[in-house]
């Protein structure tokens, strides 16, 4: 990852015991190299610096005292200084964590009492639901929807085992939304090991979309998100690959993972969140959600201060905008799909 360096990364503070600059840490802020963090686990921080370059390595840090509390996630760009070689038994310190560019969170709500900072720096939030087996879920999905959304990260439905059954009904919920969609399934002859084999198109088509780009996956267990998470990726993890890059012991933690996309550039990740069964939407601006409606957006200048535009909110200036045809033809399905995301965003669970 590179990065110049401008006057404001040496600013030097005000000494209040003297005018000598502290040379105790500030220097040191200057030798350091940023990473890319790629897991994080029992406090010890998992971070990839001189990404595809000659001296791309990974690295394990410590995080230093004066980050205080602010969490490090997943994806999160950190500055590391100390022993940055990246040689085993090594430890760097994790100073600080650069600006973000897109956020996923989740409110505190009924299975976790405490908000999280889930990912940072994504791209793309790819839900993936099976077509049966376990049963889809509209609740997951759209609850996935707002948050990415919210997140600014562009949202992307994965259906698997169509070959179990056409997921007919549910594209039709979804076809009112700009929603990409992609639909997998399986040469339906289980091997020996007990897993089936992708069909080659759903993953070539998956990796094109991932291509260049960091994805979150979410889904519920069993739809088959490792499965396609280790066609994607290769043997990263199923063989311990973590072992290789990181030097640790295989990843067990609950935390989120981010995986290298194979036959992809540089800077292509999949972030797989096994511990990430559901988003708490508490947080959630509904004017957030508009962004991604940009048919509708407009309307909301006759809205009353402070409405909510839902199905309650009175007076609210998209009933008008759809109604008078600013919407196009479709507006008024494209309204109803937004108020029953914002439902989503009422109801405790998926
Ligand atoms: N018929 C069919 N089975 C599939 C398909 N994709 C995955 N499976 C099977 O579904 C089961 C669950 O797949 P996994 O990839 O382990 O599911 P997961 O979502 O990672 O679930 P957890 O590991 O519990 O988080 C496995 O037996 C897979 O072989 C598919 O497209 N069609
Ligand atoms: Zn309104």
């Amino acid at each position: 990852m590179g990065r110049e360096w401008d006057e404001s990364d040496v600013r030097i503070r005000p000494n209040k015991k003297g005018s000598r600059p502290r040379t105790k840490d500030r220097p040191a802020h200057q030798d350091a190299v940023i990473g890319r963090i790629i897991t994080v686990d029992r406090g010890r921080y998992t971070a990839v610096v001189d990404e595809a370059t000659a001296q791309e390595r990974v690295l394990i840090a410590a995080r230093a005292r004066e980050l205080r509390r602010s969490p490090v996630v997943v994806g999160d760009f950190v500055a590391l200084v100390g022993d940055t070689s990246g040689e085993p038994d090594t430890l760097a310190r994790l100073v600080r964590i650069e600006e973000r560019r897109t956020l996923l969170r989740r409110s505190a709500d009924d299975s976790d009492p405490v908000e999280r900072v889930l990912v940072a720096n994504a791209d793309q939030l790819v839900i993936v639901v099976a077509s049966a087996n376990p049963e889809p879920r509209t609740g997951f999905i759209d609850r996935a929807l707002v948050a990415a959304y919210d997140a600014g990260l562009e949202p992307l439905l994965l259906i698997t085992k169509t070959d179990v059954k056409e997921p007919t009904e549910l594209l039709a919920h979804y076809a009112q939304l700009d929603l990409a969609v992609l639909l997998s399934k399986t040469t339906g002859t289980q091997s020996s090991a007990g897993s089936a084999d992708l069909l080659g198109d759903a993953v070539e088509q998956l990796r094109d979309r991932l291509d260049g780009k960091v994805s979150v996956l979410v889904g519920h267990s069993g739809v088959g998100k490792s499965t396609m998470v280790n066609a994607l990726t290769g043997s990263q993890r199923a063989t311990g690959g973590v072992n290789a890059v990181t030097g640790r012991g295989r990843h067990t933690s609950s935390s989120a993972l981010a995986l290298r996309l194979e036959d992809a550039q540089p800077g292509s990740w999949i972030i797989d969140t096994p511990g990430i069964r559901s988003f708490g939407l508490a947080h959630v601006d509904p004017n957030r959600i508009l962004r991604a409606f940009d048919d509708l957006e407009p309307g909301i200048e006759d809205c009353p201060r402070g409405c909510k535009h839902d199905d309650e909110a009175p007076e609210c200036g998209l009933d008008s905008w759809v109604e008078s045809g600013q919407a196009g033809d479709g507006g008024a399905e494209r309204l109803a799909s937004y108020r029953r995301l914002l439902n989503a965003i009422r109801a405790s669970a998926w």
